[in-house]
């Protein structure tokens, strides 16, 4: 079983798989280019950990919530938040849009097709490429405004699923902001420390996107993968999962622990630009999810990051002779399109201390 990182990101070669849409309802056995278990041992069935450990659920109403939180970036790089201050409607409510929208016929979730090169609509995991096997999951991005892709899938009647998405978006904005100020606040960040949260600090340009992932009952879930290993390249991550397992991270030392949902709670993922404003003291969160045989599970991740063209970089009262800043300062575009690029080495190509190559593996992270 791997628990260290290093042992399940391997460099992972990029394949330019035909763009492939399955009709995953009318699949009844696992087609060859879905089948994971023969290629490598990073599929489900061979790295179930055995250790009883659980992700941490802080509840934010709690006196304590900042120091307990510091302490789950420390270790985890993820939490699950409850008390959360989300209405649970709403998370009712987007969850219910987003089934609607995976129901459609594939003709017409075609309709609203990510183009090549485009970010938002309907496609298969952005990260394929980098693997040599297909997933079993299918997504939906919204960057923006929703409308021109609703109105593709549902010419008539758009505007109910254009209202819940705004308004989960809103709610989602203003929690990021506020997690963004616990986390930074545990390490002894504040409001003056942080130019570009702007002159109210509530980061009113921080940049976002909205990805809705279904992942569909499976015919052989141990041979299966539905999203691939990877960290997020964002500040933080806030992700929605309907009552259905399937979320794992990767601790170092432990292997793949579940990420069980608790109704009306959320998870955190840190992502990879909040390693480089912490100079890598809070570490971005290897994480997969996997499928099963007889439900479909749904989430939604906020994937929220710094305003586009902002330079980022370790935040000065984190560095100092003692610890010199291990990143330069990018912005999220040219970190995105690193990612692009370099996939799980994305972090690596930003360090200052690179090796003569220039890159490093991810996993010679910080520790
Ligand atoms: O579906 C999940 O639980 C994970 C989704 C995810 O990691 C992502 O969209 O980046
Ligand atoms: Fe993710």
């Amino acid at each position: 079983m791997p628990s260290r990182i290093s042992d399940v990101f391997r460099a992972h070669p990029v394949h330019l798989h035909q763009k492939q849409y399955l009709d995953f309802n009318s699949v009844k056995e696992l087609p060859e280019s879905y089948a994971w278990a023969k290629f490598n041992n990073d599929y489900p069935s061979s790295v179930a950990s055995s250790k009883e450990e659980s992700v941490p659920v802080i509840d934010l109403h709690h006196p304590n919530a900042l120091t307990v939180m510091g302490h789950a970036c420390r270790t985890w790089g993820v939490f699950q938040v409850i008390n959360h201050g989300v209405p649970e409607d709403i998370l009712h409510q987007s969850l219910r849009e987003g089934k609607n929208l995976f129901s459609l016929p594939m003709q017409q979730k075609l309709k609203a097709a990510r183009s090549p090169g485009g970010i938002s609509g309907y496609g298969v995991a952005r990260i394929a490429p980098f693997f040599e096997k297909l997933m079993w999951s299918e997504g939906f991005t919204i960057v923006g405004s929703p409308l021109e892709h609703a109105q593709q899938l549902w010419p008539h009647d758009y505007t109910g699923f254009c209202d819940v998405i705004r308004e989960y978006k809103k709610e989602m904005k203003k929690l990021a902001g506020r997690l963004m100020w616990l986390v930074l606040g545990s390490l002894g960040i504040s409001k003056e420390d942080l130019k570009w949260a702007g002159p109210r600090g509530d980061f009113s340009g921080a940049a976002a996107a909205l990805q809705l992932n279904s992942y569909p009952a499976c015919p052989d879930p141990d041979r299966a993968m539905g999203l691939g290993v990877h960290t997020d390249s964002t500040l933080l991550t806030i992700l929605l999962q309907n009552n259905t397992s399937g979320l794992q991270v990767l601790k170092e030392g432990s292997g793949w622990i579940n990420v069980p949902p608790i109704p009306g709670a959320l998870v955190i993922n840190l992502g990879d630009m909040l390693q480089i404003l912490s100079n890598g003291l809070y570490q971005s969160v290897p994480h997969r999810a996997v499928v099963n045989r007889t439900q479909q599970r749904l989430s939604i991740a906020y994937l929220y990051g710094p305003p586009d063209s902002v330079l980022i970089s370790p935040i000065p009262k984190l560095v100092g002779p003692a610890c010199p800043p291990i990143y330069r300062s990018v912005t999220w575009t040219e970190y995105l399109q690193r990612k692009a690029k370099y996939f799980n080495r994305g972090l690596s190509s930003v360090r200052i201390h690179a090796t003569k190559n220039g890159l490093q593996d991810v996993n010679d992270k910080i520790v």
